[in-house]
């Protein structure tokens, strides 16, 4: 009999200080990444025991980092503490002013002062004059190269803390997937300002607040809440960068309309003309540096900076058009997204199939304005996707039609994913014909959302993530089970995807596969008749047992 697993295990508390304070620390949060890496480099660097001297804050210690955090810093043990530095690299002798010491959990976390002795992997040239102060990047000095071969150490790292797995249970994670392009490839960047010195009391006084100066515009300085003022960000498009000295300029000009700070939008749009279309030549000509055109062979891309929430924005993936509002999500790096479509296409069918494969069906879970329902529909008879968003319902609809993908095989529900299977005619989709694609925010699926799958038991499913940590509690839930429920799947491949270069984010491509029941054994059951009951009896088997989800 397979362990029984913890049904949350969601939100840990611990105990802080000697105040007895207690915080929540959300799984897949920094919070929580950090500390499981903490706990293991203190268990791999256990000789220091019984001489742990506490790091004092504000007092500068130089430090041989040894290892990159999941969160993209850098790690040194340093008399029984970690002390957790940016901008710093495995190599690296350091000099770190301490800020805050965690004592109770073992690491203090310092600002970066300067570089004593750079480690050999420091060897790039960061490209943006903000790099060590922009809380944005992390990875600026370190060669491309590098950077991906550590987030599939990220990725490993994820299914060890976080799925419960044991290493058996657990495929080598694959070369992280780079993306084409490493600076320029943001479509949309979201600076902000904060509001006026004074300017709450000044409202509460029925005054109105005034500015003594235009107010830094641009991103967080890293380790405070304080923004940074960032003329140009090189990682965003060269759209959205003009957009910015635009955008900058016009708040300058008008400081005096703002009461309070806001966040500004720049979002790229493509509009795709033919390329002997003499209006759309003249339209670059009036708006001068305002539009940036790629050449796409026949056509040519015009590429501008959206800066209204409520307009509608335009991106064309793998010749697919797909409209969104300017201001809802939407995948960030345009370069990227025909590498995963690829790959996802390459590997959803599962990797025996040729044209018999028996997955005729498609479910896209959380789909948004139905990126991968779209992109991937050629593939199935029918695809269906659902997200809770209304609006996002409404444009994955429009988008549909503006591909003429026919309305009978390619729909869209708005609805909580947590009541996907009560929404569509689950005997139209078989569970044996049907893949699910599950691409959910970065806290991850809802318990409730991961039963009711496993209780329907879809053939074949591609997780899709921005946060590896969660995705892997949800993967180990799917493969190990959850509260009276055995897991019933197994993972085929697991795969990051750089969708952000230069920063510590990676996204995660898992696919999955139900464990089926071998019919032979079982002479009750008709000849390919495989129930969601029937793969959940199976799983047993291959469900890990307590002791080796204990490891
Ligand atoms: C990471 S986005 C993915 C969107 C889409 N797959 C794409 O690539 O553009 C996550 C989506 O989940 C949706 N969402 C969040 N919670 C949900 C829930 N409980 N049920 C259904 N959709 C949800 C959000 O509206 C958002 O569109």
């Amino acid at each position: 009999m397979a362990q029984k697993r913890a049904f949350n295990e969601g939100k840990r508390h611990f105990k802080k200080n000697k105040k007895q304070k207690t915080t929540t620390v959300s799984d897949g949060s920094n919070e929580d990444v950090l500390l499981a890496d903490v706990r293991r480099l203190l268990k791999t660097t256990n000789s220091s025991e019984g001489q742990k001297v506490e790091p004092q804050e504000q007092t500068e210690i130089d430090v041989n980092i040894s290892e990159l955090s999941s969160t993209g810093d850098g790690l040194a043990h340093k008399d029984g503490s970690v002390i957790v530095v940016p901008f710093a690299v495995p190599g690296d002798t350091v000099t770190a002013k301490v800020y805050k010491n965690n004592s109770d959990q073992g690491y203090a976390l310092a600002d970066f002062v300067k570089v004593v002795q750079a480690g050999e992997h420091r060897t790039e040239k960061p490209g943006c004059g903000y790099f060590t102060k922009c809380s944005g990047c992390q990875f600026q000095h370190l060669p491309y190269a590098y950077q991906l071969a550590h987030k599939r150490t990220v990725v490993e790292r994820a299914y060890q803390n976080f799925s419960k797995l044991p290493a058996s249970a657990v495929p080598s994670v694959r070369d992280t997937c780079g993306s084409p392009l490493i600076y320029g490839y943001r479509t949309k960047l979201t600076p902000h300002f904060d509001g006026p010195p004074g300017g709450r009391q000044s409202r509460r006084k029925g005054e109105k607040p005034t500015w003594d100066e235009v107010p830094p515009i641009g991103f967080m300085l890293k380790g405070t809440r304080k923004t940074l003022d960032i003329e140009d960000c090189p990682i965003g498009t060269d759209a959205v960068r003009r957009g910015n000295k635009r955008e900058r300029k016009r708040v300058a000009e008008n400081i005096d309309q703002y009461q309070r700070g806001a966040t500004l939008l720049l979002r790229e749009n493509t509009e795709r003309v033919k390329k002997d279309d003499t209006q759309a030549e003249k339209k670059d000509t009036e708006n001068g540096d305002d539009v940036v055109v790629e050449d796409r062979g026949d056509f040519l891309h015009r590429k501008t900076c959206i800066t209204d929430q409520r307009a509608i924005s335009t991106e064309y993936i793998d010749d697919y058009r797909l409209d969104n509002p300017a201001g809802a999500f939407f995948q960030n790096n345009n370069s990227i997204l025909p590498l995963v479509t690829q790959y996802i296409r390459e590997n959803i069918l599962g990797p025996d199939a040729g044209s018999e494969s028996p997955i005729k069906n498609m479910i896209d879970a959380y789909c948004g304005s139905g990126f991968f329902t779209i992109t991937l529909s050629s593939m199935f008879k029918q695809s269906v996707g659902i997200d809770i968003s209304h609006q996002s319902i409404d444009f994955a609809s429009k988008n549909a039609s503006l591909n003429n993908l026919p309305k009978d095989s390619v729909r869209f529900i708005a609805g909580d994913a947590n009541a996907l299977f009560d929404a569509f005619d689950r005997s139209k989709f078989p569970a044996d014909e049907t893949a699910v694609v599950i691409d959910p925010p970065r806290k991850g699926c809802d318990e409730g959302f991961i039963s009711q799958l496993m209780d329907y038991g879809p053939k074949r499913l591609c997780y899709v993530s921005c946060n590896v940590h969660t995705q892997a509690r949800d993967v180990g839930w799917l493969v190990g089970g959850l509260g009276e429920r055995q897991g019933m799947y197994e993972i085929e491949s697991i795969r990051g995807f750089d969708f952000f270069p230069q920063t510590s984010h990676v996204e995660g491509v898992a696919f999955l596969k139900r464990v089926d029941k071998d019919v032979s054994a079982e002479p009750a059951s008709k000849e390919g008749e495989v129930t969601a009951a029937s793969n959940e009896d199976q799983s047993e088997s291959a469900a890990p047992t307590a002791k080796e989800n204990a490891t």
